[in-house]
């Protein structure tokens, strides 16, 4: 199976849902420390928001951010980032719909041994970041693909006074959805994006050793 689409480069797909644009900044500084590596690209796209009206229908571009992820976006990546806002501890339902509609990509394996990573973005400090990295990981572990967090040789890890952890990249928004990402928060961000791409390179060298 091809890792990308024969006319593409290979990429690694920065996947996120964002409200308020937290999760947004976070996803692009992924996207910067992925773009960063020789020989791997990084493709930004998000996700539409779920509605209770079951007639709604989206505007097939979003009015800012990154245009709405394919499943083609997912089958061809050659890693994947995914990015949620925390909801109640939980990722955001709009990501988790999306990824409920991946069954496909599950049925044909288009996922495994592939790395995945997570990053998230809460409005208090202890708000659940841990927990919505979690969530994540979940559905990326059915999928078959290789997590790969933050490691603590990153040193921003060990002074952050905000966000950051080793299960993914965090940020803390505050109460008003203002404060932007911090220094500790941008490092981490994009060591993160950089080690996906990394990594990236490293696993389809060794699926087509494996062919
Ligand atoms: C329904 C809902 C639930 C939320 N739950 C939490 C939570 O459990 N912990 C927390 O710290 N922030 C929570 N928040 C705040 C968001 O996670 C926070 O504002 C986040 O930074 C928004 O990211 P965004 O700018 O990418 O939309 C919640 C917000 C909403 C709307």
């Amino acid at each position: 199976m091809p890792a990308q689409s024969p006319s593409d480069r290979p990429y690694v797909l920065i996947l996120y849902y964002s409200r308020f644009g937290a999760t947004r900044a976070l996803a692009e500084r992924l996207s910067a420390g992925a773009a960063s590596i020789a020989g791997m690209d990084a493709r930004l796209r998000t996700v539409p928001p779920v509605s209770p009206t079951c007639e709604a229908v989206d505007p097939e571009v979003p009015s800012e951010g990154a245009v709405y992820a394919s499943l083609d976006d997912l089958r061809h990546a050659s890693g994947l980032a995914l990015g949620s806002p925390t909801r109640f501890g939980n990722m955001a339902a709009p990501l988790k719909y999306f990824i409920d509609s991946t069954s496909e990509l599950w049925l044909s394996g288009a996922l495994i041994d592939k790395p995945a990573t997570a990053f998230t973005s809460t409005s208090s400090l202890h708000g659940g970041q841990e927990t919505t990295l979690v969530s994540m990981l979940l559905p990326l572990l059915h999928h078959g693909m290789v997590y790969a967090g933050v490691p603590y040789s990153e040193t921003a890890l060990m002074h952050t006074q905000g966000g950051g952890t080793p299960y993914g990249v965090s940020h803390v928004a505050g109460t008003r959805s203002d404060r932007p990402l911090d220094e500790h928060e941008r490092e981490l961000a994009f060591a993160q994006g950089a080690r996906l791409a990394r990594l990236a390179l490293a696993l389809e060298k060794s699926r087509g050793d494996k062919s």
